[in-house]
């Protein structure tokens, strides 16, 4: 498949931009006029530059409000198209995108556009260019691609076709296997968008929240599927207005984007085969011109294998995790990191500090079938490797880097939960005051975890965990907390067995001087176990001291009158700060341990096939760790 972008999608200057898309690998780009236009370079140091980088210049775009219009306007507009071509010659370009007319249409007429579309075919053939035609989804009279193609049909012209692009199509829910009846040499350039449902209108939707694929919720390997049976092999070429984007590292950016196409090759690729395409022959090529290619392929996770917790305040987390149940597992051999462990659910803290720009939670361990077969696809879907010093007989990891650098590491899963790795860690260790070895006879696994995502990371996380590890992005929920909306997201895999929530915490700002919560370090993070009796559970950790997040008591009185709880039930979940949710499946019970540095943890117990994660409780929880995070940084 011949990758592009659209210069649109990136930050910085032209030249900024097309180094990050040659460094990222891309085919070609879409030129879009501001760029070119707010450009020091001349078109023939544009075209000498891109000759250089390796990139075709594959589209000029965009050319506005052309058809539909009064006579003298339409000469007008010849002349506007014919400076374009000449532009586009001295550049080196042959395609222009023109839009349908969204500003000076007057006249709805499709005899009338396909007359002026004719004149415009013949201007764009004396000067050796081709016109794509978009249907914008807000087009004055034409908005939908079929309407846009027929017109394309009726002028008939070799210089005339029509450019398909994702977001007007499937934004306005335009079926979209009748692509597979446009004639191949008639699809001039096809642009692909992902995006949010979004509730809005149509215009703003596209301009400011288009995502790259993989990143949204539009069916796009199956508009590509048509695309690819229809028998297109030109450009495929991200087109995305964004926001964040725009103003987000342009290297980076341009990976992310690049990522989403490899993966949407692949998912295209599926999707052609799970509706009765078969590849023709053992080179997987099929009876499409449009090579589609693969990836390694890998099932989702089986579970989490451990995780690892970064602090400067290791006694404080041995207190914690002591009192919650969690046996002590040893040191490393070598390594300046401890074992903890309660049944399955592993945790390893690590005694060097995060730094300022570093998570919480370093680190996850995740059981795959094949470590290295997981880790040459995510390698090949652009994801760095983590590098690690192991010694001569120890465990290899095989480890890649999340976009907040969370580490992720590939582990080898057994049929019983085990670790082999965890004989790398030796038994010794004193205990603190008042702190015995706690057995830990208690089963537990690790439920979910909850990592903070840096705002201008957050659409390349979903991606990264969809594509590299087969997780399953949910749509988003917004939770109020005392500092803002806080963005949330949950990624999981088809039998929950690796639930990710991903989270967007605001950053408060605060008035210079003022003390209080906009002074953190890093975002809270956490960890969170299941256990099935939470309430035991919870008594046996009160009886060792566990600090809990201590709960108001409006939240107990809001549950009655939601839940009408039994009241010797209710008087438990108090006594010992016990959330509770209920739904259609089951329930949920859960609680929250104080936080220490960056990290608190979580137990949880699902009762019946409840599958969420309280997100009723949420607010509470983020009110209550507001007020304690404000009380510490006012005794500091
Ligand atoms: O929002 C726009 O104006 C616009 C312009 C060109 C495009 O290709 C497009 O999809 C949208
Ligand atoms: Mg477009």
């Amino acid at each position: 498949m011949r990758t592009g972008i659209a210069t649109v999608c990136l930050s910085g200057t032209l030249k900024e931009k097309m180094q990050a898309c040659a460094i990222a690998g891309f085919d070609g780009i879409e030129i879009f006029e501001q760029d070119l236009v707010t450009s020091s370079l001349s078109p023939e140091d544009v075209r000498k530059m891109a000759a250089d980088l390796g990139l075709g210049l594959d589209l000029y775009q965009p050319f506005r409000d052309f058809d539909s219009v009064p006579e003298n306007i339409l000469r007008e507009n010849l002349r506007r198209a014919d400076t374009k071509f000449k532009l586009m010659s001295r550049l080196g370009m042959d395609t222009i995108l023109v839009c349908t007319n969204v500003g000076t249409a007057t006249i709805d007429d499709d005899e009338l556009r396909a007359e002026q579309l004719g004149r415009l075919a013949e201007l764009a053939e004396n000067h050796g260019v081709k016109v794509a035609y978009e249907a914008l989804a807000w087009g004055k009279y034409v908005s939908d691609y079929e309407h846009a193609h027929r017109l394309v049909d009726a002028v008939d012209h070799p210089n005339l076709g029509t450019c398909l692009d994702s977001f007007h199509i499937l934004s306005r829910d335009w079926d979209t296997a009748p692509i597979e009846a446009i004639k191949p040499e008639k699809i001039f350039f096809v642009q692909v968008a992902d995006a949010p449902k979004l509730a809005m209108d149509v215009l703003s939707w596209s301009r400011h929240y288009r995502v790259f694929p993989g990143e949204g919720q539009f069916e796009l390997a199956k508009f590509m599927g048509h695309v690819a049976r229809a028998g297109y092999s030109g450009p495929v070429s991200l087109e995305i207005f964004n926001d964040v984007f725009r103003q987000s590292d342009v290297e980076r950016t341009a990976v992310d984007a690049m990522r989403s196409l490899i993966w949407l090759e692949e998912q295209s690729a599926k999707w052609l085969d799970a509706n009765g395409d078969v590849p023709d022959n053992a080179a997987n090529r099929r009876r499409y011109p449009m090579e589609l290619a693969t990836l390694p392929k890998v099932a989702e996770p089986a579970g989490f294998n451990f995780a690892e917790v970064k602090t400067d305040e290791p006694a404080q987390l041995e207190t914690l995790l002591g009192r919650l149940g969690f046996e002590f597992d040893g040191r490393h051999r070598t390594k300046d990191v401890q074992l903890w462990s309660m049944g399955q659910a592993r945790v390893i803290i690590n005694e060097q500090a995060p730094s300022h720009s570093e998570p919480a939670i370093a680190a996850l361990g995740f059981d795959v079938d094949s470590p290295v077969i997981a880790s040459a696809r995510a390698q090949q879907l652009k994801a760095p490797v983590v590098p690690r010093k192991v010694q001569a007989d120890e465990e290899v990891f095989q480890g890649i880097a999340a976009p907040d650098s969370t580490e992720i590491f590939l582990c080898q899963g057994s049929p019983d939960g085990t670790a082999a790795w965890t004989s790398e860690f030796g038994q010794s260790r004193e205990f603190g005051e008042g702190l015995e070895h706690p057995s830990s006879e208690t089963q537990a696994v690790i439920d979910h975890v909850n990592l903070a995502q840096p705002w201008q990371h957050f659409d390349e996380a979903v991606l990264f965990y969809t594509s590299a590890l087969a997780l399953e992005p949910q749509p988003f929920a917004e939770v109020p907390s005392p500092s803002g909306l806080v963005r949330s997201q949950v990624m999981q895999t088809a039998d929950r067995a690796v639930r990710l929530v991903l989270n967007l915490a605001p950053v408060i700002q605060q008035e210079p001087g003022r003390q209080g919560v906009g002074q953190r370090k890093s975002y809270q993070e956490h960890i969170a176990f299941a256990v099935d009796d939470l309430v035991a559970t919870a008594r046996a950790a009160k009886g060792r001291g566990l600090e809990f997040l201590q709960i108001p008591a409006n939240y107990y009185e809001d549950l009655d009158a939601r839940f009408a709880l039994d009241p010797v039930f209710l008087s438990t979940l108090k006594e010992l700060n016990l959330l509770y949710d209920r739904d259609a499946n089951g329930e949920f019970l859960h609680f929250y341990t104080a936080t220490v540095g960056s990290v608190f943890f979580e137990m949880v117990e699902r009762r019946g096939n409840y599958d969420g994660y309280g997100a009723p409780n949420a607010p509470v929880r983020h009110a209550v760790q507001y007020d304690s995070l404000h009380a510490q940084n006012l005794h500091r």
